[in-house]
């Protein structure tokens, strides 16, 4: 039987830069099941909470403890950034090249590509150089390039920041098909709407800490302190 990712344990977890904490120190237990949505005001550092958790910011201080092994842990999981980047090749090279990166053979790894493409709506475009995408196709096929591997987990920051309602519709019906095959989605947002769509829980970000962690229906019928309520009001909270 496959071993477990989860639970993620994070001990006192800090990232600090030119000596301002940016995160932490950070206690959290995440469990392997659900989506959970990291929202808080802009530079609360959720961004940085996600890239801690995935492994890619070095943390200065506290620990970070998986089910399994850290090197199993980083194989199965990946992370959708805000901009993605595209390299410059066509849209299927684009796909497949994780699979490329493991030794998937480039025929096969081209074919599953183009399944994926299909999926996103980009079967016509498979032959088109990927750097000429708009940004929500630029979107939708970082999602592929980064379900492709079937990651156990999958971050996701802000993946439909300025995407219209169309293109975050697409982004959302992918992730809640991902999330129903059992990825475990971790995702920052700043709108609520999709937050409420997509959420089982909710981690509310402040000053670096998490300020809530609760089950998203508790969060959005009744947060537990005041800054949330504000937050989700509206108001300016710092
Ligand atoms: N490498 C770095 N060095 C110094 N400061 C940094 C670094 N990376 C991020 N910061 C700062 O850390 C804080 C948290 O940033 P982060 O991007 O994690 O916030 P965020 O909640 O994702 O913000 P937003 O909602 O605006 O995307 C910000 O004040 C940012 O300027």
């Amino acid at each position: 039987m496959k071993t477990t990712l989860f639970p993620l344990v994070a001990k006192q977890a800090m990232v600090r830069r030119r000596g301002k904490v940016l995160v932490g120190p950070i206690d959290l237990t995440l469990e392997g099941r659900g989506t959970t949505i990291v929202i808080g005001p802009n530079g609360a550092g959720k961004t940085t909470l996600l890239k801690m958790l995935h492994g890619i910011v070095r943390m200065n201080g506290g620990a970070l403890d998986w089910a399994c092994s850290r090197e199993e842990a980083q194989r199965r999981q990946a992370f959708v950034f805000q901009t993605p980047i595209m390299m410059r090749r066509s849209v299927v090279d684009n796909i497949a090249y994780p699979l490329q990166l493991i030794g998937v053979a480039r025929a096969e790894a081209r074919a599953r590509a183009a399944l994926w493409a299909e999926q996103i709506n980009l079967g016509d475009a498979l032959d088109r150089q990927a750097t000429l995408l708009s940004g929500g196709e630029r979107q939708k096929l970082a999602l592929a390039r980064a379900l492709i591997r079937e990651p156990d987990l999958l971050f996701l920051d802000e993946p439909c920041a300025s995407l219209d309602g169309r293109a975050t519709r697409e982004i959302e019906e992918i992730l809640l098909r991902a999330a129903a095959s059992g990825t475990r989605l971790i995702m920052s947002t700043h709108n609520m709407g999709q937050a409420q769509r997509l959420a089982d829980e909710i981690l509310f970000v402040l000053q670096g800490c998490i300020h809530e962690f609760s089950l998203a229906r508790e969060f959005f019928e009744g947060p537990k302190t005041t800054q949330a309520h504000a937050f989700l009001r509206g108001d300016i909270v710092e």
